[in-house]
């Protein structure tokens, strides 16, 4: 059952495993680990339900969770110099389903390279993409669009699994621009080809999007993994308004940290579990490193500085933070069929949201705001490779993503808009989460170490100029008039970068953290298993395990750790 407070939790409970964060990860594990029925298991999760919550349920209204709310951890970033100093409110849910129960619900996987790299630098085929296959189908539910649209030859079945639990859909409403992407793959066959579907493992082209979304609604971790079949299951109990503080050390030679501190608020009293066999924290990019440096598992000197004593040794502890970053370009458009006034006029809003609810989620709020995806690759004879080592994963490993949409998800008072998203989706710039202070409900210090490498400002140039390419065909003749950001083709290098250091942010897709890297070396912070190196009984499993970002958004290959990572759990009891 879901508890909201520690006093209904029934006290003569014991738990095998509790795992620290309800979220994308932490409920696929909950889930899969109570499939046994002699495994008992608690999920403490810091934030509430998103049960009747509107915004979180209705596909489109996830842009209105973007700015402070409180479901959000409202994290302010460090300022950065890659943004001209801006100091960024960075969105991640504090909430049950975590960022699945707030994010765009774009599904993407990336490409087959990804995976073979995980497997590389881990030294283990099981994260390879042939390895994840079986997890890709165990996650995966294909479900059809609300509107029943013939959907041939916009996704291949072949590579999409039909019976695992997390719903994946095409679009049930078409976007009005819809037909001039596809006449661009046509124009410009050989920069942009069509691609039956991103998601096969071979990603570069355009293709057609693809979201976590059920009949309209959102399909979270929450809504699926812990899904009305699942939850009654009696050894499967989650405690909301649970944060964790703190993991205590239970045993010495290897440490193990069975023992976990948590509280409702930040003045309310410190409270304690203890599972027997394992403790798998699963808090997320930013909040994983903040618990493990908080219970003295961290970098030796960073934690002396702030008077914590180092139970475990680990140098890597919230460094090497990958996040990809990302542009909005805007155009004035010939047309008023866009979604700009669903986002202004409540009224039409409001509209809307009849016919979502009395439709049971079709019509245009029962979607994501993006059309298709487009993946990229700069040149490999461009000459910023003379002193860059190219950063994908491969040859057919997009550099750049970009997504269309029918309208502008933060629109000015007048016009109407298409838009287009340019993403970095290969970083080389790092950056590193620090406490700040040791107070577990205190903020740690984000630094992204945004745009500090010529590859990724160069690669982001790049991208503004393919988007350019792509809307400079016949296709949007007449159709596209204007440029929002004053960004046009004869646009300067130097003010490509001005417009870059001003607009650009990271997105959700950040990882590495605690990295995973093979058993015996002595960097990263996890080994393949995902145990936490020194230790013993102790795993990360959520996306800062992912020692690079996919080349896509990361919620796929978040859920696909967590799969794999609960049949692991499974196989050592
Ligand atoms: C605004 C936004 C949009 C995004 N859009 C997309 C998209 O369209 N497609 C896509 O693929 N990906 C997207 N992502 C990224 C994707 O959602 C995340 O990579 C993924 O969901 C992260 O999963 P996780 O399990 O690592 O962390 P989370 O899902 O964040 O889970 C962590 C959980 O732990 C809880 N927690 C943290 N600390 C504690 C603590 N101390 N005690 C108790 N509980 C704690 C949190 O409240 C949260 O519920 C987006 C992310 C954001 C923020």
């Amino acid at each position: 059952a879901i508890y909201n407070s520690f006093a209904e939790l029934p006290q003569n409970l014991t738990f095998d495993f509790v795992i620290v964060g309800g979220g994308t990860a932490g409920n696929v594990v909950a889930n899969r680990l109570t499939e046994n029925s002699s495994f008992s298991v608690l999920v403490l999760e810091a934030g509430p339900s998103p049960e009747g919550l509107i915004n979180h349920t209705v596909p489109f209204f996830n842009i209105f969770l973007r700015s402070e709310n409180p479901w959000d951890w409202n994290y302010t970033a460090v300022s950065q110099v890659g943004f001209n100093g801006r100091a960024l409110h960075y969105p991640r849910g504090r909430i049950l389903g975590g960022c699945s129960s707030m994010n765009g619900m774009e599904y993407l996987r990336g490409s087959s390279e990804d995976y073979d790299r995980y497997a590389d630098v881990t030294q283990d085929p099981g994260w390879s993409w042939n390895g994840i296959q079986p997890y890709i189908r165990k996650n995966e539910h294909w479900t059809p669009p609300t509107d029943h649209h013939n959907i041939t030859g916009q996704f291949n079945p072949a590579v999409h699994g039909f019976h695992g639990i997390n719903s994946v859909s095409l679009a049930g409403f078409p976007s009005a621009i819809q037909n001039q992407v596809i006449l661009t793959t046509q124009e410009l066959a050989e920069e942009f080809p069509f691609n039956l579907d991103s998601n096969s493992g071979y990603q570069l082209g355009v293709g057609w999007e693809q979201s976590t979304i059920k009949h309209g609604k959102r399909s979270s971790s929450y809504t699926s993994y812990l899904g009305p079949e699942f939850i009654g299951r009696p050894n499967l109990h989650v405690l909301l308004n649970a944060q964790v503080t703190r993991l205590s050390q239970t045993a010495s030679d290897p440490p193990e940290f069975l023992t976990v501190e948590f509280a409702e608020s930040r003045d309310a009293p410190r409270l304690q579990v203890t599972a027997s066999k394992e403790v798998i924290v699963s808090a997320g990019s930013l909040e994983t490193p903040k618990l493990l440096l908080n219970s003295g598992i961290g970098n030796a000197s960073d934690l002396a500085a702030l008077g914590l004593e180092t139970l475990v040794d680990l140098p890597d502890v919230g460094k090497n933070l990958s996040v990809m970053i990302m542009l909005n370009l805007a155009y004035f458009v010939n047309s008023t069929d866009t979604f700009d006034d669903v986002i202004r006029n409540v009224t039409r809003r409001d509209e809307l949201l009849l016919q979502w609810t009395e439709t049971g989620g079709a019509g245009l709020l029962g979607n994501g705001f993006g059309s298709h995806h487009i993946y990229t690759r700069i040149l490999s004879n461009s000459t910023i490779f003379e002193n860059s080592p190219d950063p994908a994963a491969g040859p057919n490993t997009a550099h750049i993503q970009s997504g269309t949409s029918n309208g502008n998800i933060s629109p000015p008072p007048e016009g109407h808009f298409m838009s287009m998203s340019v993403t970095l989706n290969t970083p080389t710039s790092r950056g590193s989460i620090l406490l700040n202070t040791t107070d577990g409900f205190d903020q740690p210090l984000i630094d992204f170490g945004a745009l500090s490498t010529d590859f990724d400002i160069f690669a982001l140039k790049e991208g503004i100029r393919s988007a350019q390419r792509f809307l400079g065909t016949r296709a949007w003749d007449g159709y596209i008039l204007d440029s929002l950001n004053n960004i046009t083709t004869s646009s300067t290098d130097a003010e490509l970068e001005a417009f870059i250091h001003a607009n650009s942010a990271p997105d959700g897709h950040i990882v590495a953290t605690a990295s995973m890297s093979p058993k015996a070396a002595t960097h990263g912070v996890v080994d393949p298993d995902l145990r936490v190196k020194g230790t013993g009984k102790l795993r990360v499993v959520d996306g800062s395990i992912l020692p690079f970002v996919p080349s896509a958004n990361t919620q796929f290959a978040v859920y696909i750790v967590a799969e794999r990572a609960a049949d692991l759990i499974k196989a050592a009891w």
